[in-house]
Parts: structure tokens; sequence; C-alpha cells
């Protein structure tokens, strides 16, 4: 493989990780601008985590190759490393140190100078609004201070691309939207970044996002192409009786998934349906009174037709 153009951070070739029997990334080609925020989006299990580690260069791939911030991996993994940060899906700092030791002790291992550690640590304590905490132990901070902590101390050295592992699944709503403020500020300042999540709202704010399933990426593309893109029409139903018109809707083979949403059912019809309401108004199972209207795809609509996660008649 050439060199990797410097627009883009990320290129993966077939990359493929096996652990025993389970094929837990199987065959991923990657690709990442610079600048840009790129979700992977999927289930536990998928292979998010394990993608990452083999992007961070912490993990040798079965197969395949890599080329990240020009570094080919899993070759030069170890030059690599002082450009990069990552921040994990557990907290991995240290409780009984204060939350300035632990950002001192992260500083030491990048070999940050006394004076620009200082200097970078004041800084990041405002950015994060952690000073008031500075001198407390890490373990009695809120799920918010930590995860702050954890931004803090992944971005420390100023890392071109960043690696972000299920950063908000520990965090209520408001921390994830000022989480995601923070982001888009380093985003704006040039770092790139790489964001697993297993939410629709987050991935629906990253440019781009690989949709992954049991080790396999079913589509990639910005949230919009992804919408447009996705090989079938949303129609929503209110009816009086959505339980028993959604497991006739399911049985049939244009259709990919059903949903109840409070009193209307989401239902996913295969493109190959040129008029999706008059289609399902035909069927026996959908009254005369009851109302069709086409609506806007969601992304979790995509991720539902890319991975035939709605087929099951529950
Ligand atoms: N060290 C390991 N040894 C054996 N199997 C592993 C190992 N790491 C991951 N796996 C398996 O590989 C598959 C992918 O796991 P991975 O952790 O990458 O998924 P994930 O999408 O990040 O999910 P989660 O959010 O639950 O970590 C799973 O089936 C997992 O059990």
């Amino acid at each position: 493989m050439t060199r990797a153009p410097a627009s883009y951070v990320i290129q993966a070739e077939q990359l493929s990780r096996r652990f025993g029997d389970t094929l837990a990334v199987q065959e991923l080609d990657l690709e990442v601008e610079k600048g840009r925020i790129y979700g992977f989006l999927g289930p536990n299990g998928c292979g998010k985590t394990t993608t990452i580690r083999m992007l961070t260069g912490l993990l040798q791939p079965s197969a395949g190759r890599a080329q990240v911030l020009g570094f080919s991996l899993p070759d030069d993994a170890e030059k690599l490393r002082l450009h990069i940060g990552y921040m994990t899906q557990k907290f991995s700092l240290y409780d009984d140190l204060t939350i300035l030791e632990n950002l001192r002790f992260i500083a030491s291992i990048y070999g940050l100078t006394a004076r620009t550690q200082k200097q970078r640590i004041d800084e990041l304590l405002s950015i994060y609004g952690l000073q008031a905490k500075a001198r407390e132990f890490a373990g009695s901070m809120s799920g918010g201070q930590r995860q702050r902590l954890s931004l803090a101390a992944a971005t420390l050295h100023k890392p071109e691309l960043l690696f972000l592992d299920e950063p908000t699944s520990a965090v209520d709503p408001e921390n994830r939207r000022e989480f995601w403020e923070q982001l888009f500020d380093l985003s704006d300042q040039g770092t790139s970044i790489l964001v697993s999540t297993h939410y629709m709202d987050e991935a629906e704010r990253c440019h781009k996002l690989a949709i992954l399933e049991n080790g396999i990426k079913r589509a990639d593309g910005s949230p919009d192409q992804l919408m447009q893109e996705m090989g079938s029409r949303v129609v929503e139903i209110s009816s009086a009786d959505l339980r028993p018109l959604k497991q006739s809707l399911i049985r049939l083979p244009e259709v990919i998934s059903a949903a109840q949403l409070g009193a209307r059912l989401r239902v996913l019809v295969r493109d190959s349906v040129a008029d999706p309401v008059s289609f399902l108004a035909r069927q026996p199972s959908v009254k005369p009174e009851d109302l069709l209207s086409q609506v806007r795809p969601s992304l979790e609509d995509v991720f539902v037709s890319c991975t035939g996660s709605g087929r099951e008649a529950s």
C-alpha cells in the first residue's frame, strides 16, 4: 500500500482480527478524512473496540493493513503513539491520585517539560471545568467529571488524532451534550476524531460514520447520504390495533421492519416498491380508516435497513 495522502488520517485495507473461532473484525476497509469526526455505530460486540485497538497499534491484526497519520501499522505502532490520544471505554486513571496528580502522571509519560506540563494542565483544568476539584481524589468524581478528566488526559499532548471508545455510555444526557460540544471544539481546532457509539443521536452528529454488525462494515458515508441511499422508504401508519398489524406486515417480503412508536407503526418498505403508501394501503390488515404517510428516514431506519435487525416479529 502507498503512503496515505495527507487528506486522510486513517486508511485501512482488509483489516481483520480473529480471537479463536470469533471473527471480531472482518476485512474492514476504512478512510477517515483529516479534521473530521468519524463515527463507528453498532451494538455491543460488533467489533468497535477491536478495530480501535488495531488502529491505535495496540493490537496486531490477523490480516490486512492500515496507515494511521502516515504510519504503517502494525510495523510503526510505537512511532504512532505520541501522535494519537485514546480514551478507552473504562475509566483508566488512578482513583487514589488527585485529578492534578493524574494529569501530571500522564504528562510525564508523554515526556512534556515541566513548564509545558504546568501550562497545559492549567489550560485543560479550565477548559473542562475541573479547577475547583483539582486536588480531590479522582475516585470521588461524578461520571461527568470522570469523563471530562479522561478527555483532558487523552488530549494533554495535543494529539492530531483522537480515538474515543463509547465515551458517553456512563453519563447523563446533559453531560453527553456538553461532551459533544467539546468534541466539536477540538474538531474546529483541527483534531481528527474517531468515536464509537451505540447511540443513534451521537452517530448523527458525526461528519461520516460506518455501521458495523458482527465485525462487518454494513454501510458508510455521511448521515444524510446514508439516509438517502438506504434502499428503503419509511411509512408511518396510525391505526387502532397496531400489534396484529405489525405481525402481519412484518411477514411481507417487501417489508424490512415494523416498529411501534406510541400510537404509530413505523414501517420500512424496500425501495423496489414504487409507491409504498399505496402498497401498504392495499394489504388486507390495513383498514380503510387507518392513516398512512411517507416520512423522512432517520439514522435508526438506516441502521435497521442495513443490519436487518428489525425483522423479529416481537
Ligand atoms: N481479547 C479477546 N478475546 C476473545 N474474544 C474477544 C476479545 N476481544 C474481543 N473479543 C470478541 O470480539 C467480538 C468484538 O468485540 P469488541 O469488544 O470489539 O466489540 P464492541 O463493538 O467494542 O463491543 P463492546 O462495546 O461490548 O466492547 C466480541 O464477540 C468479543 O467477545
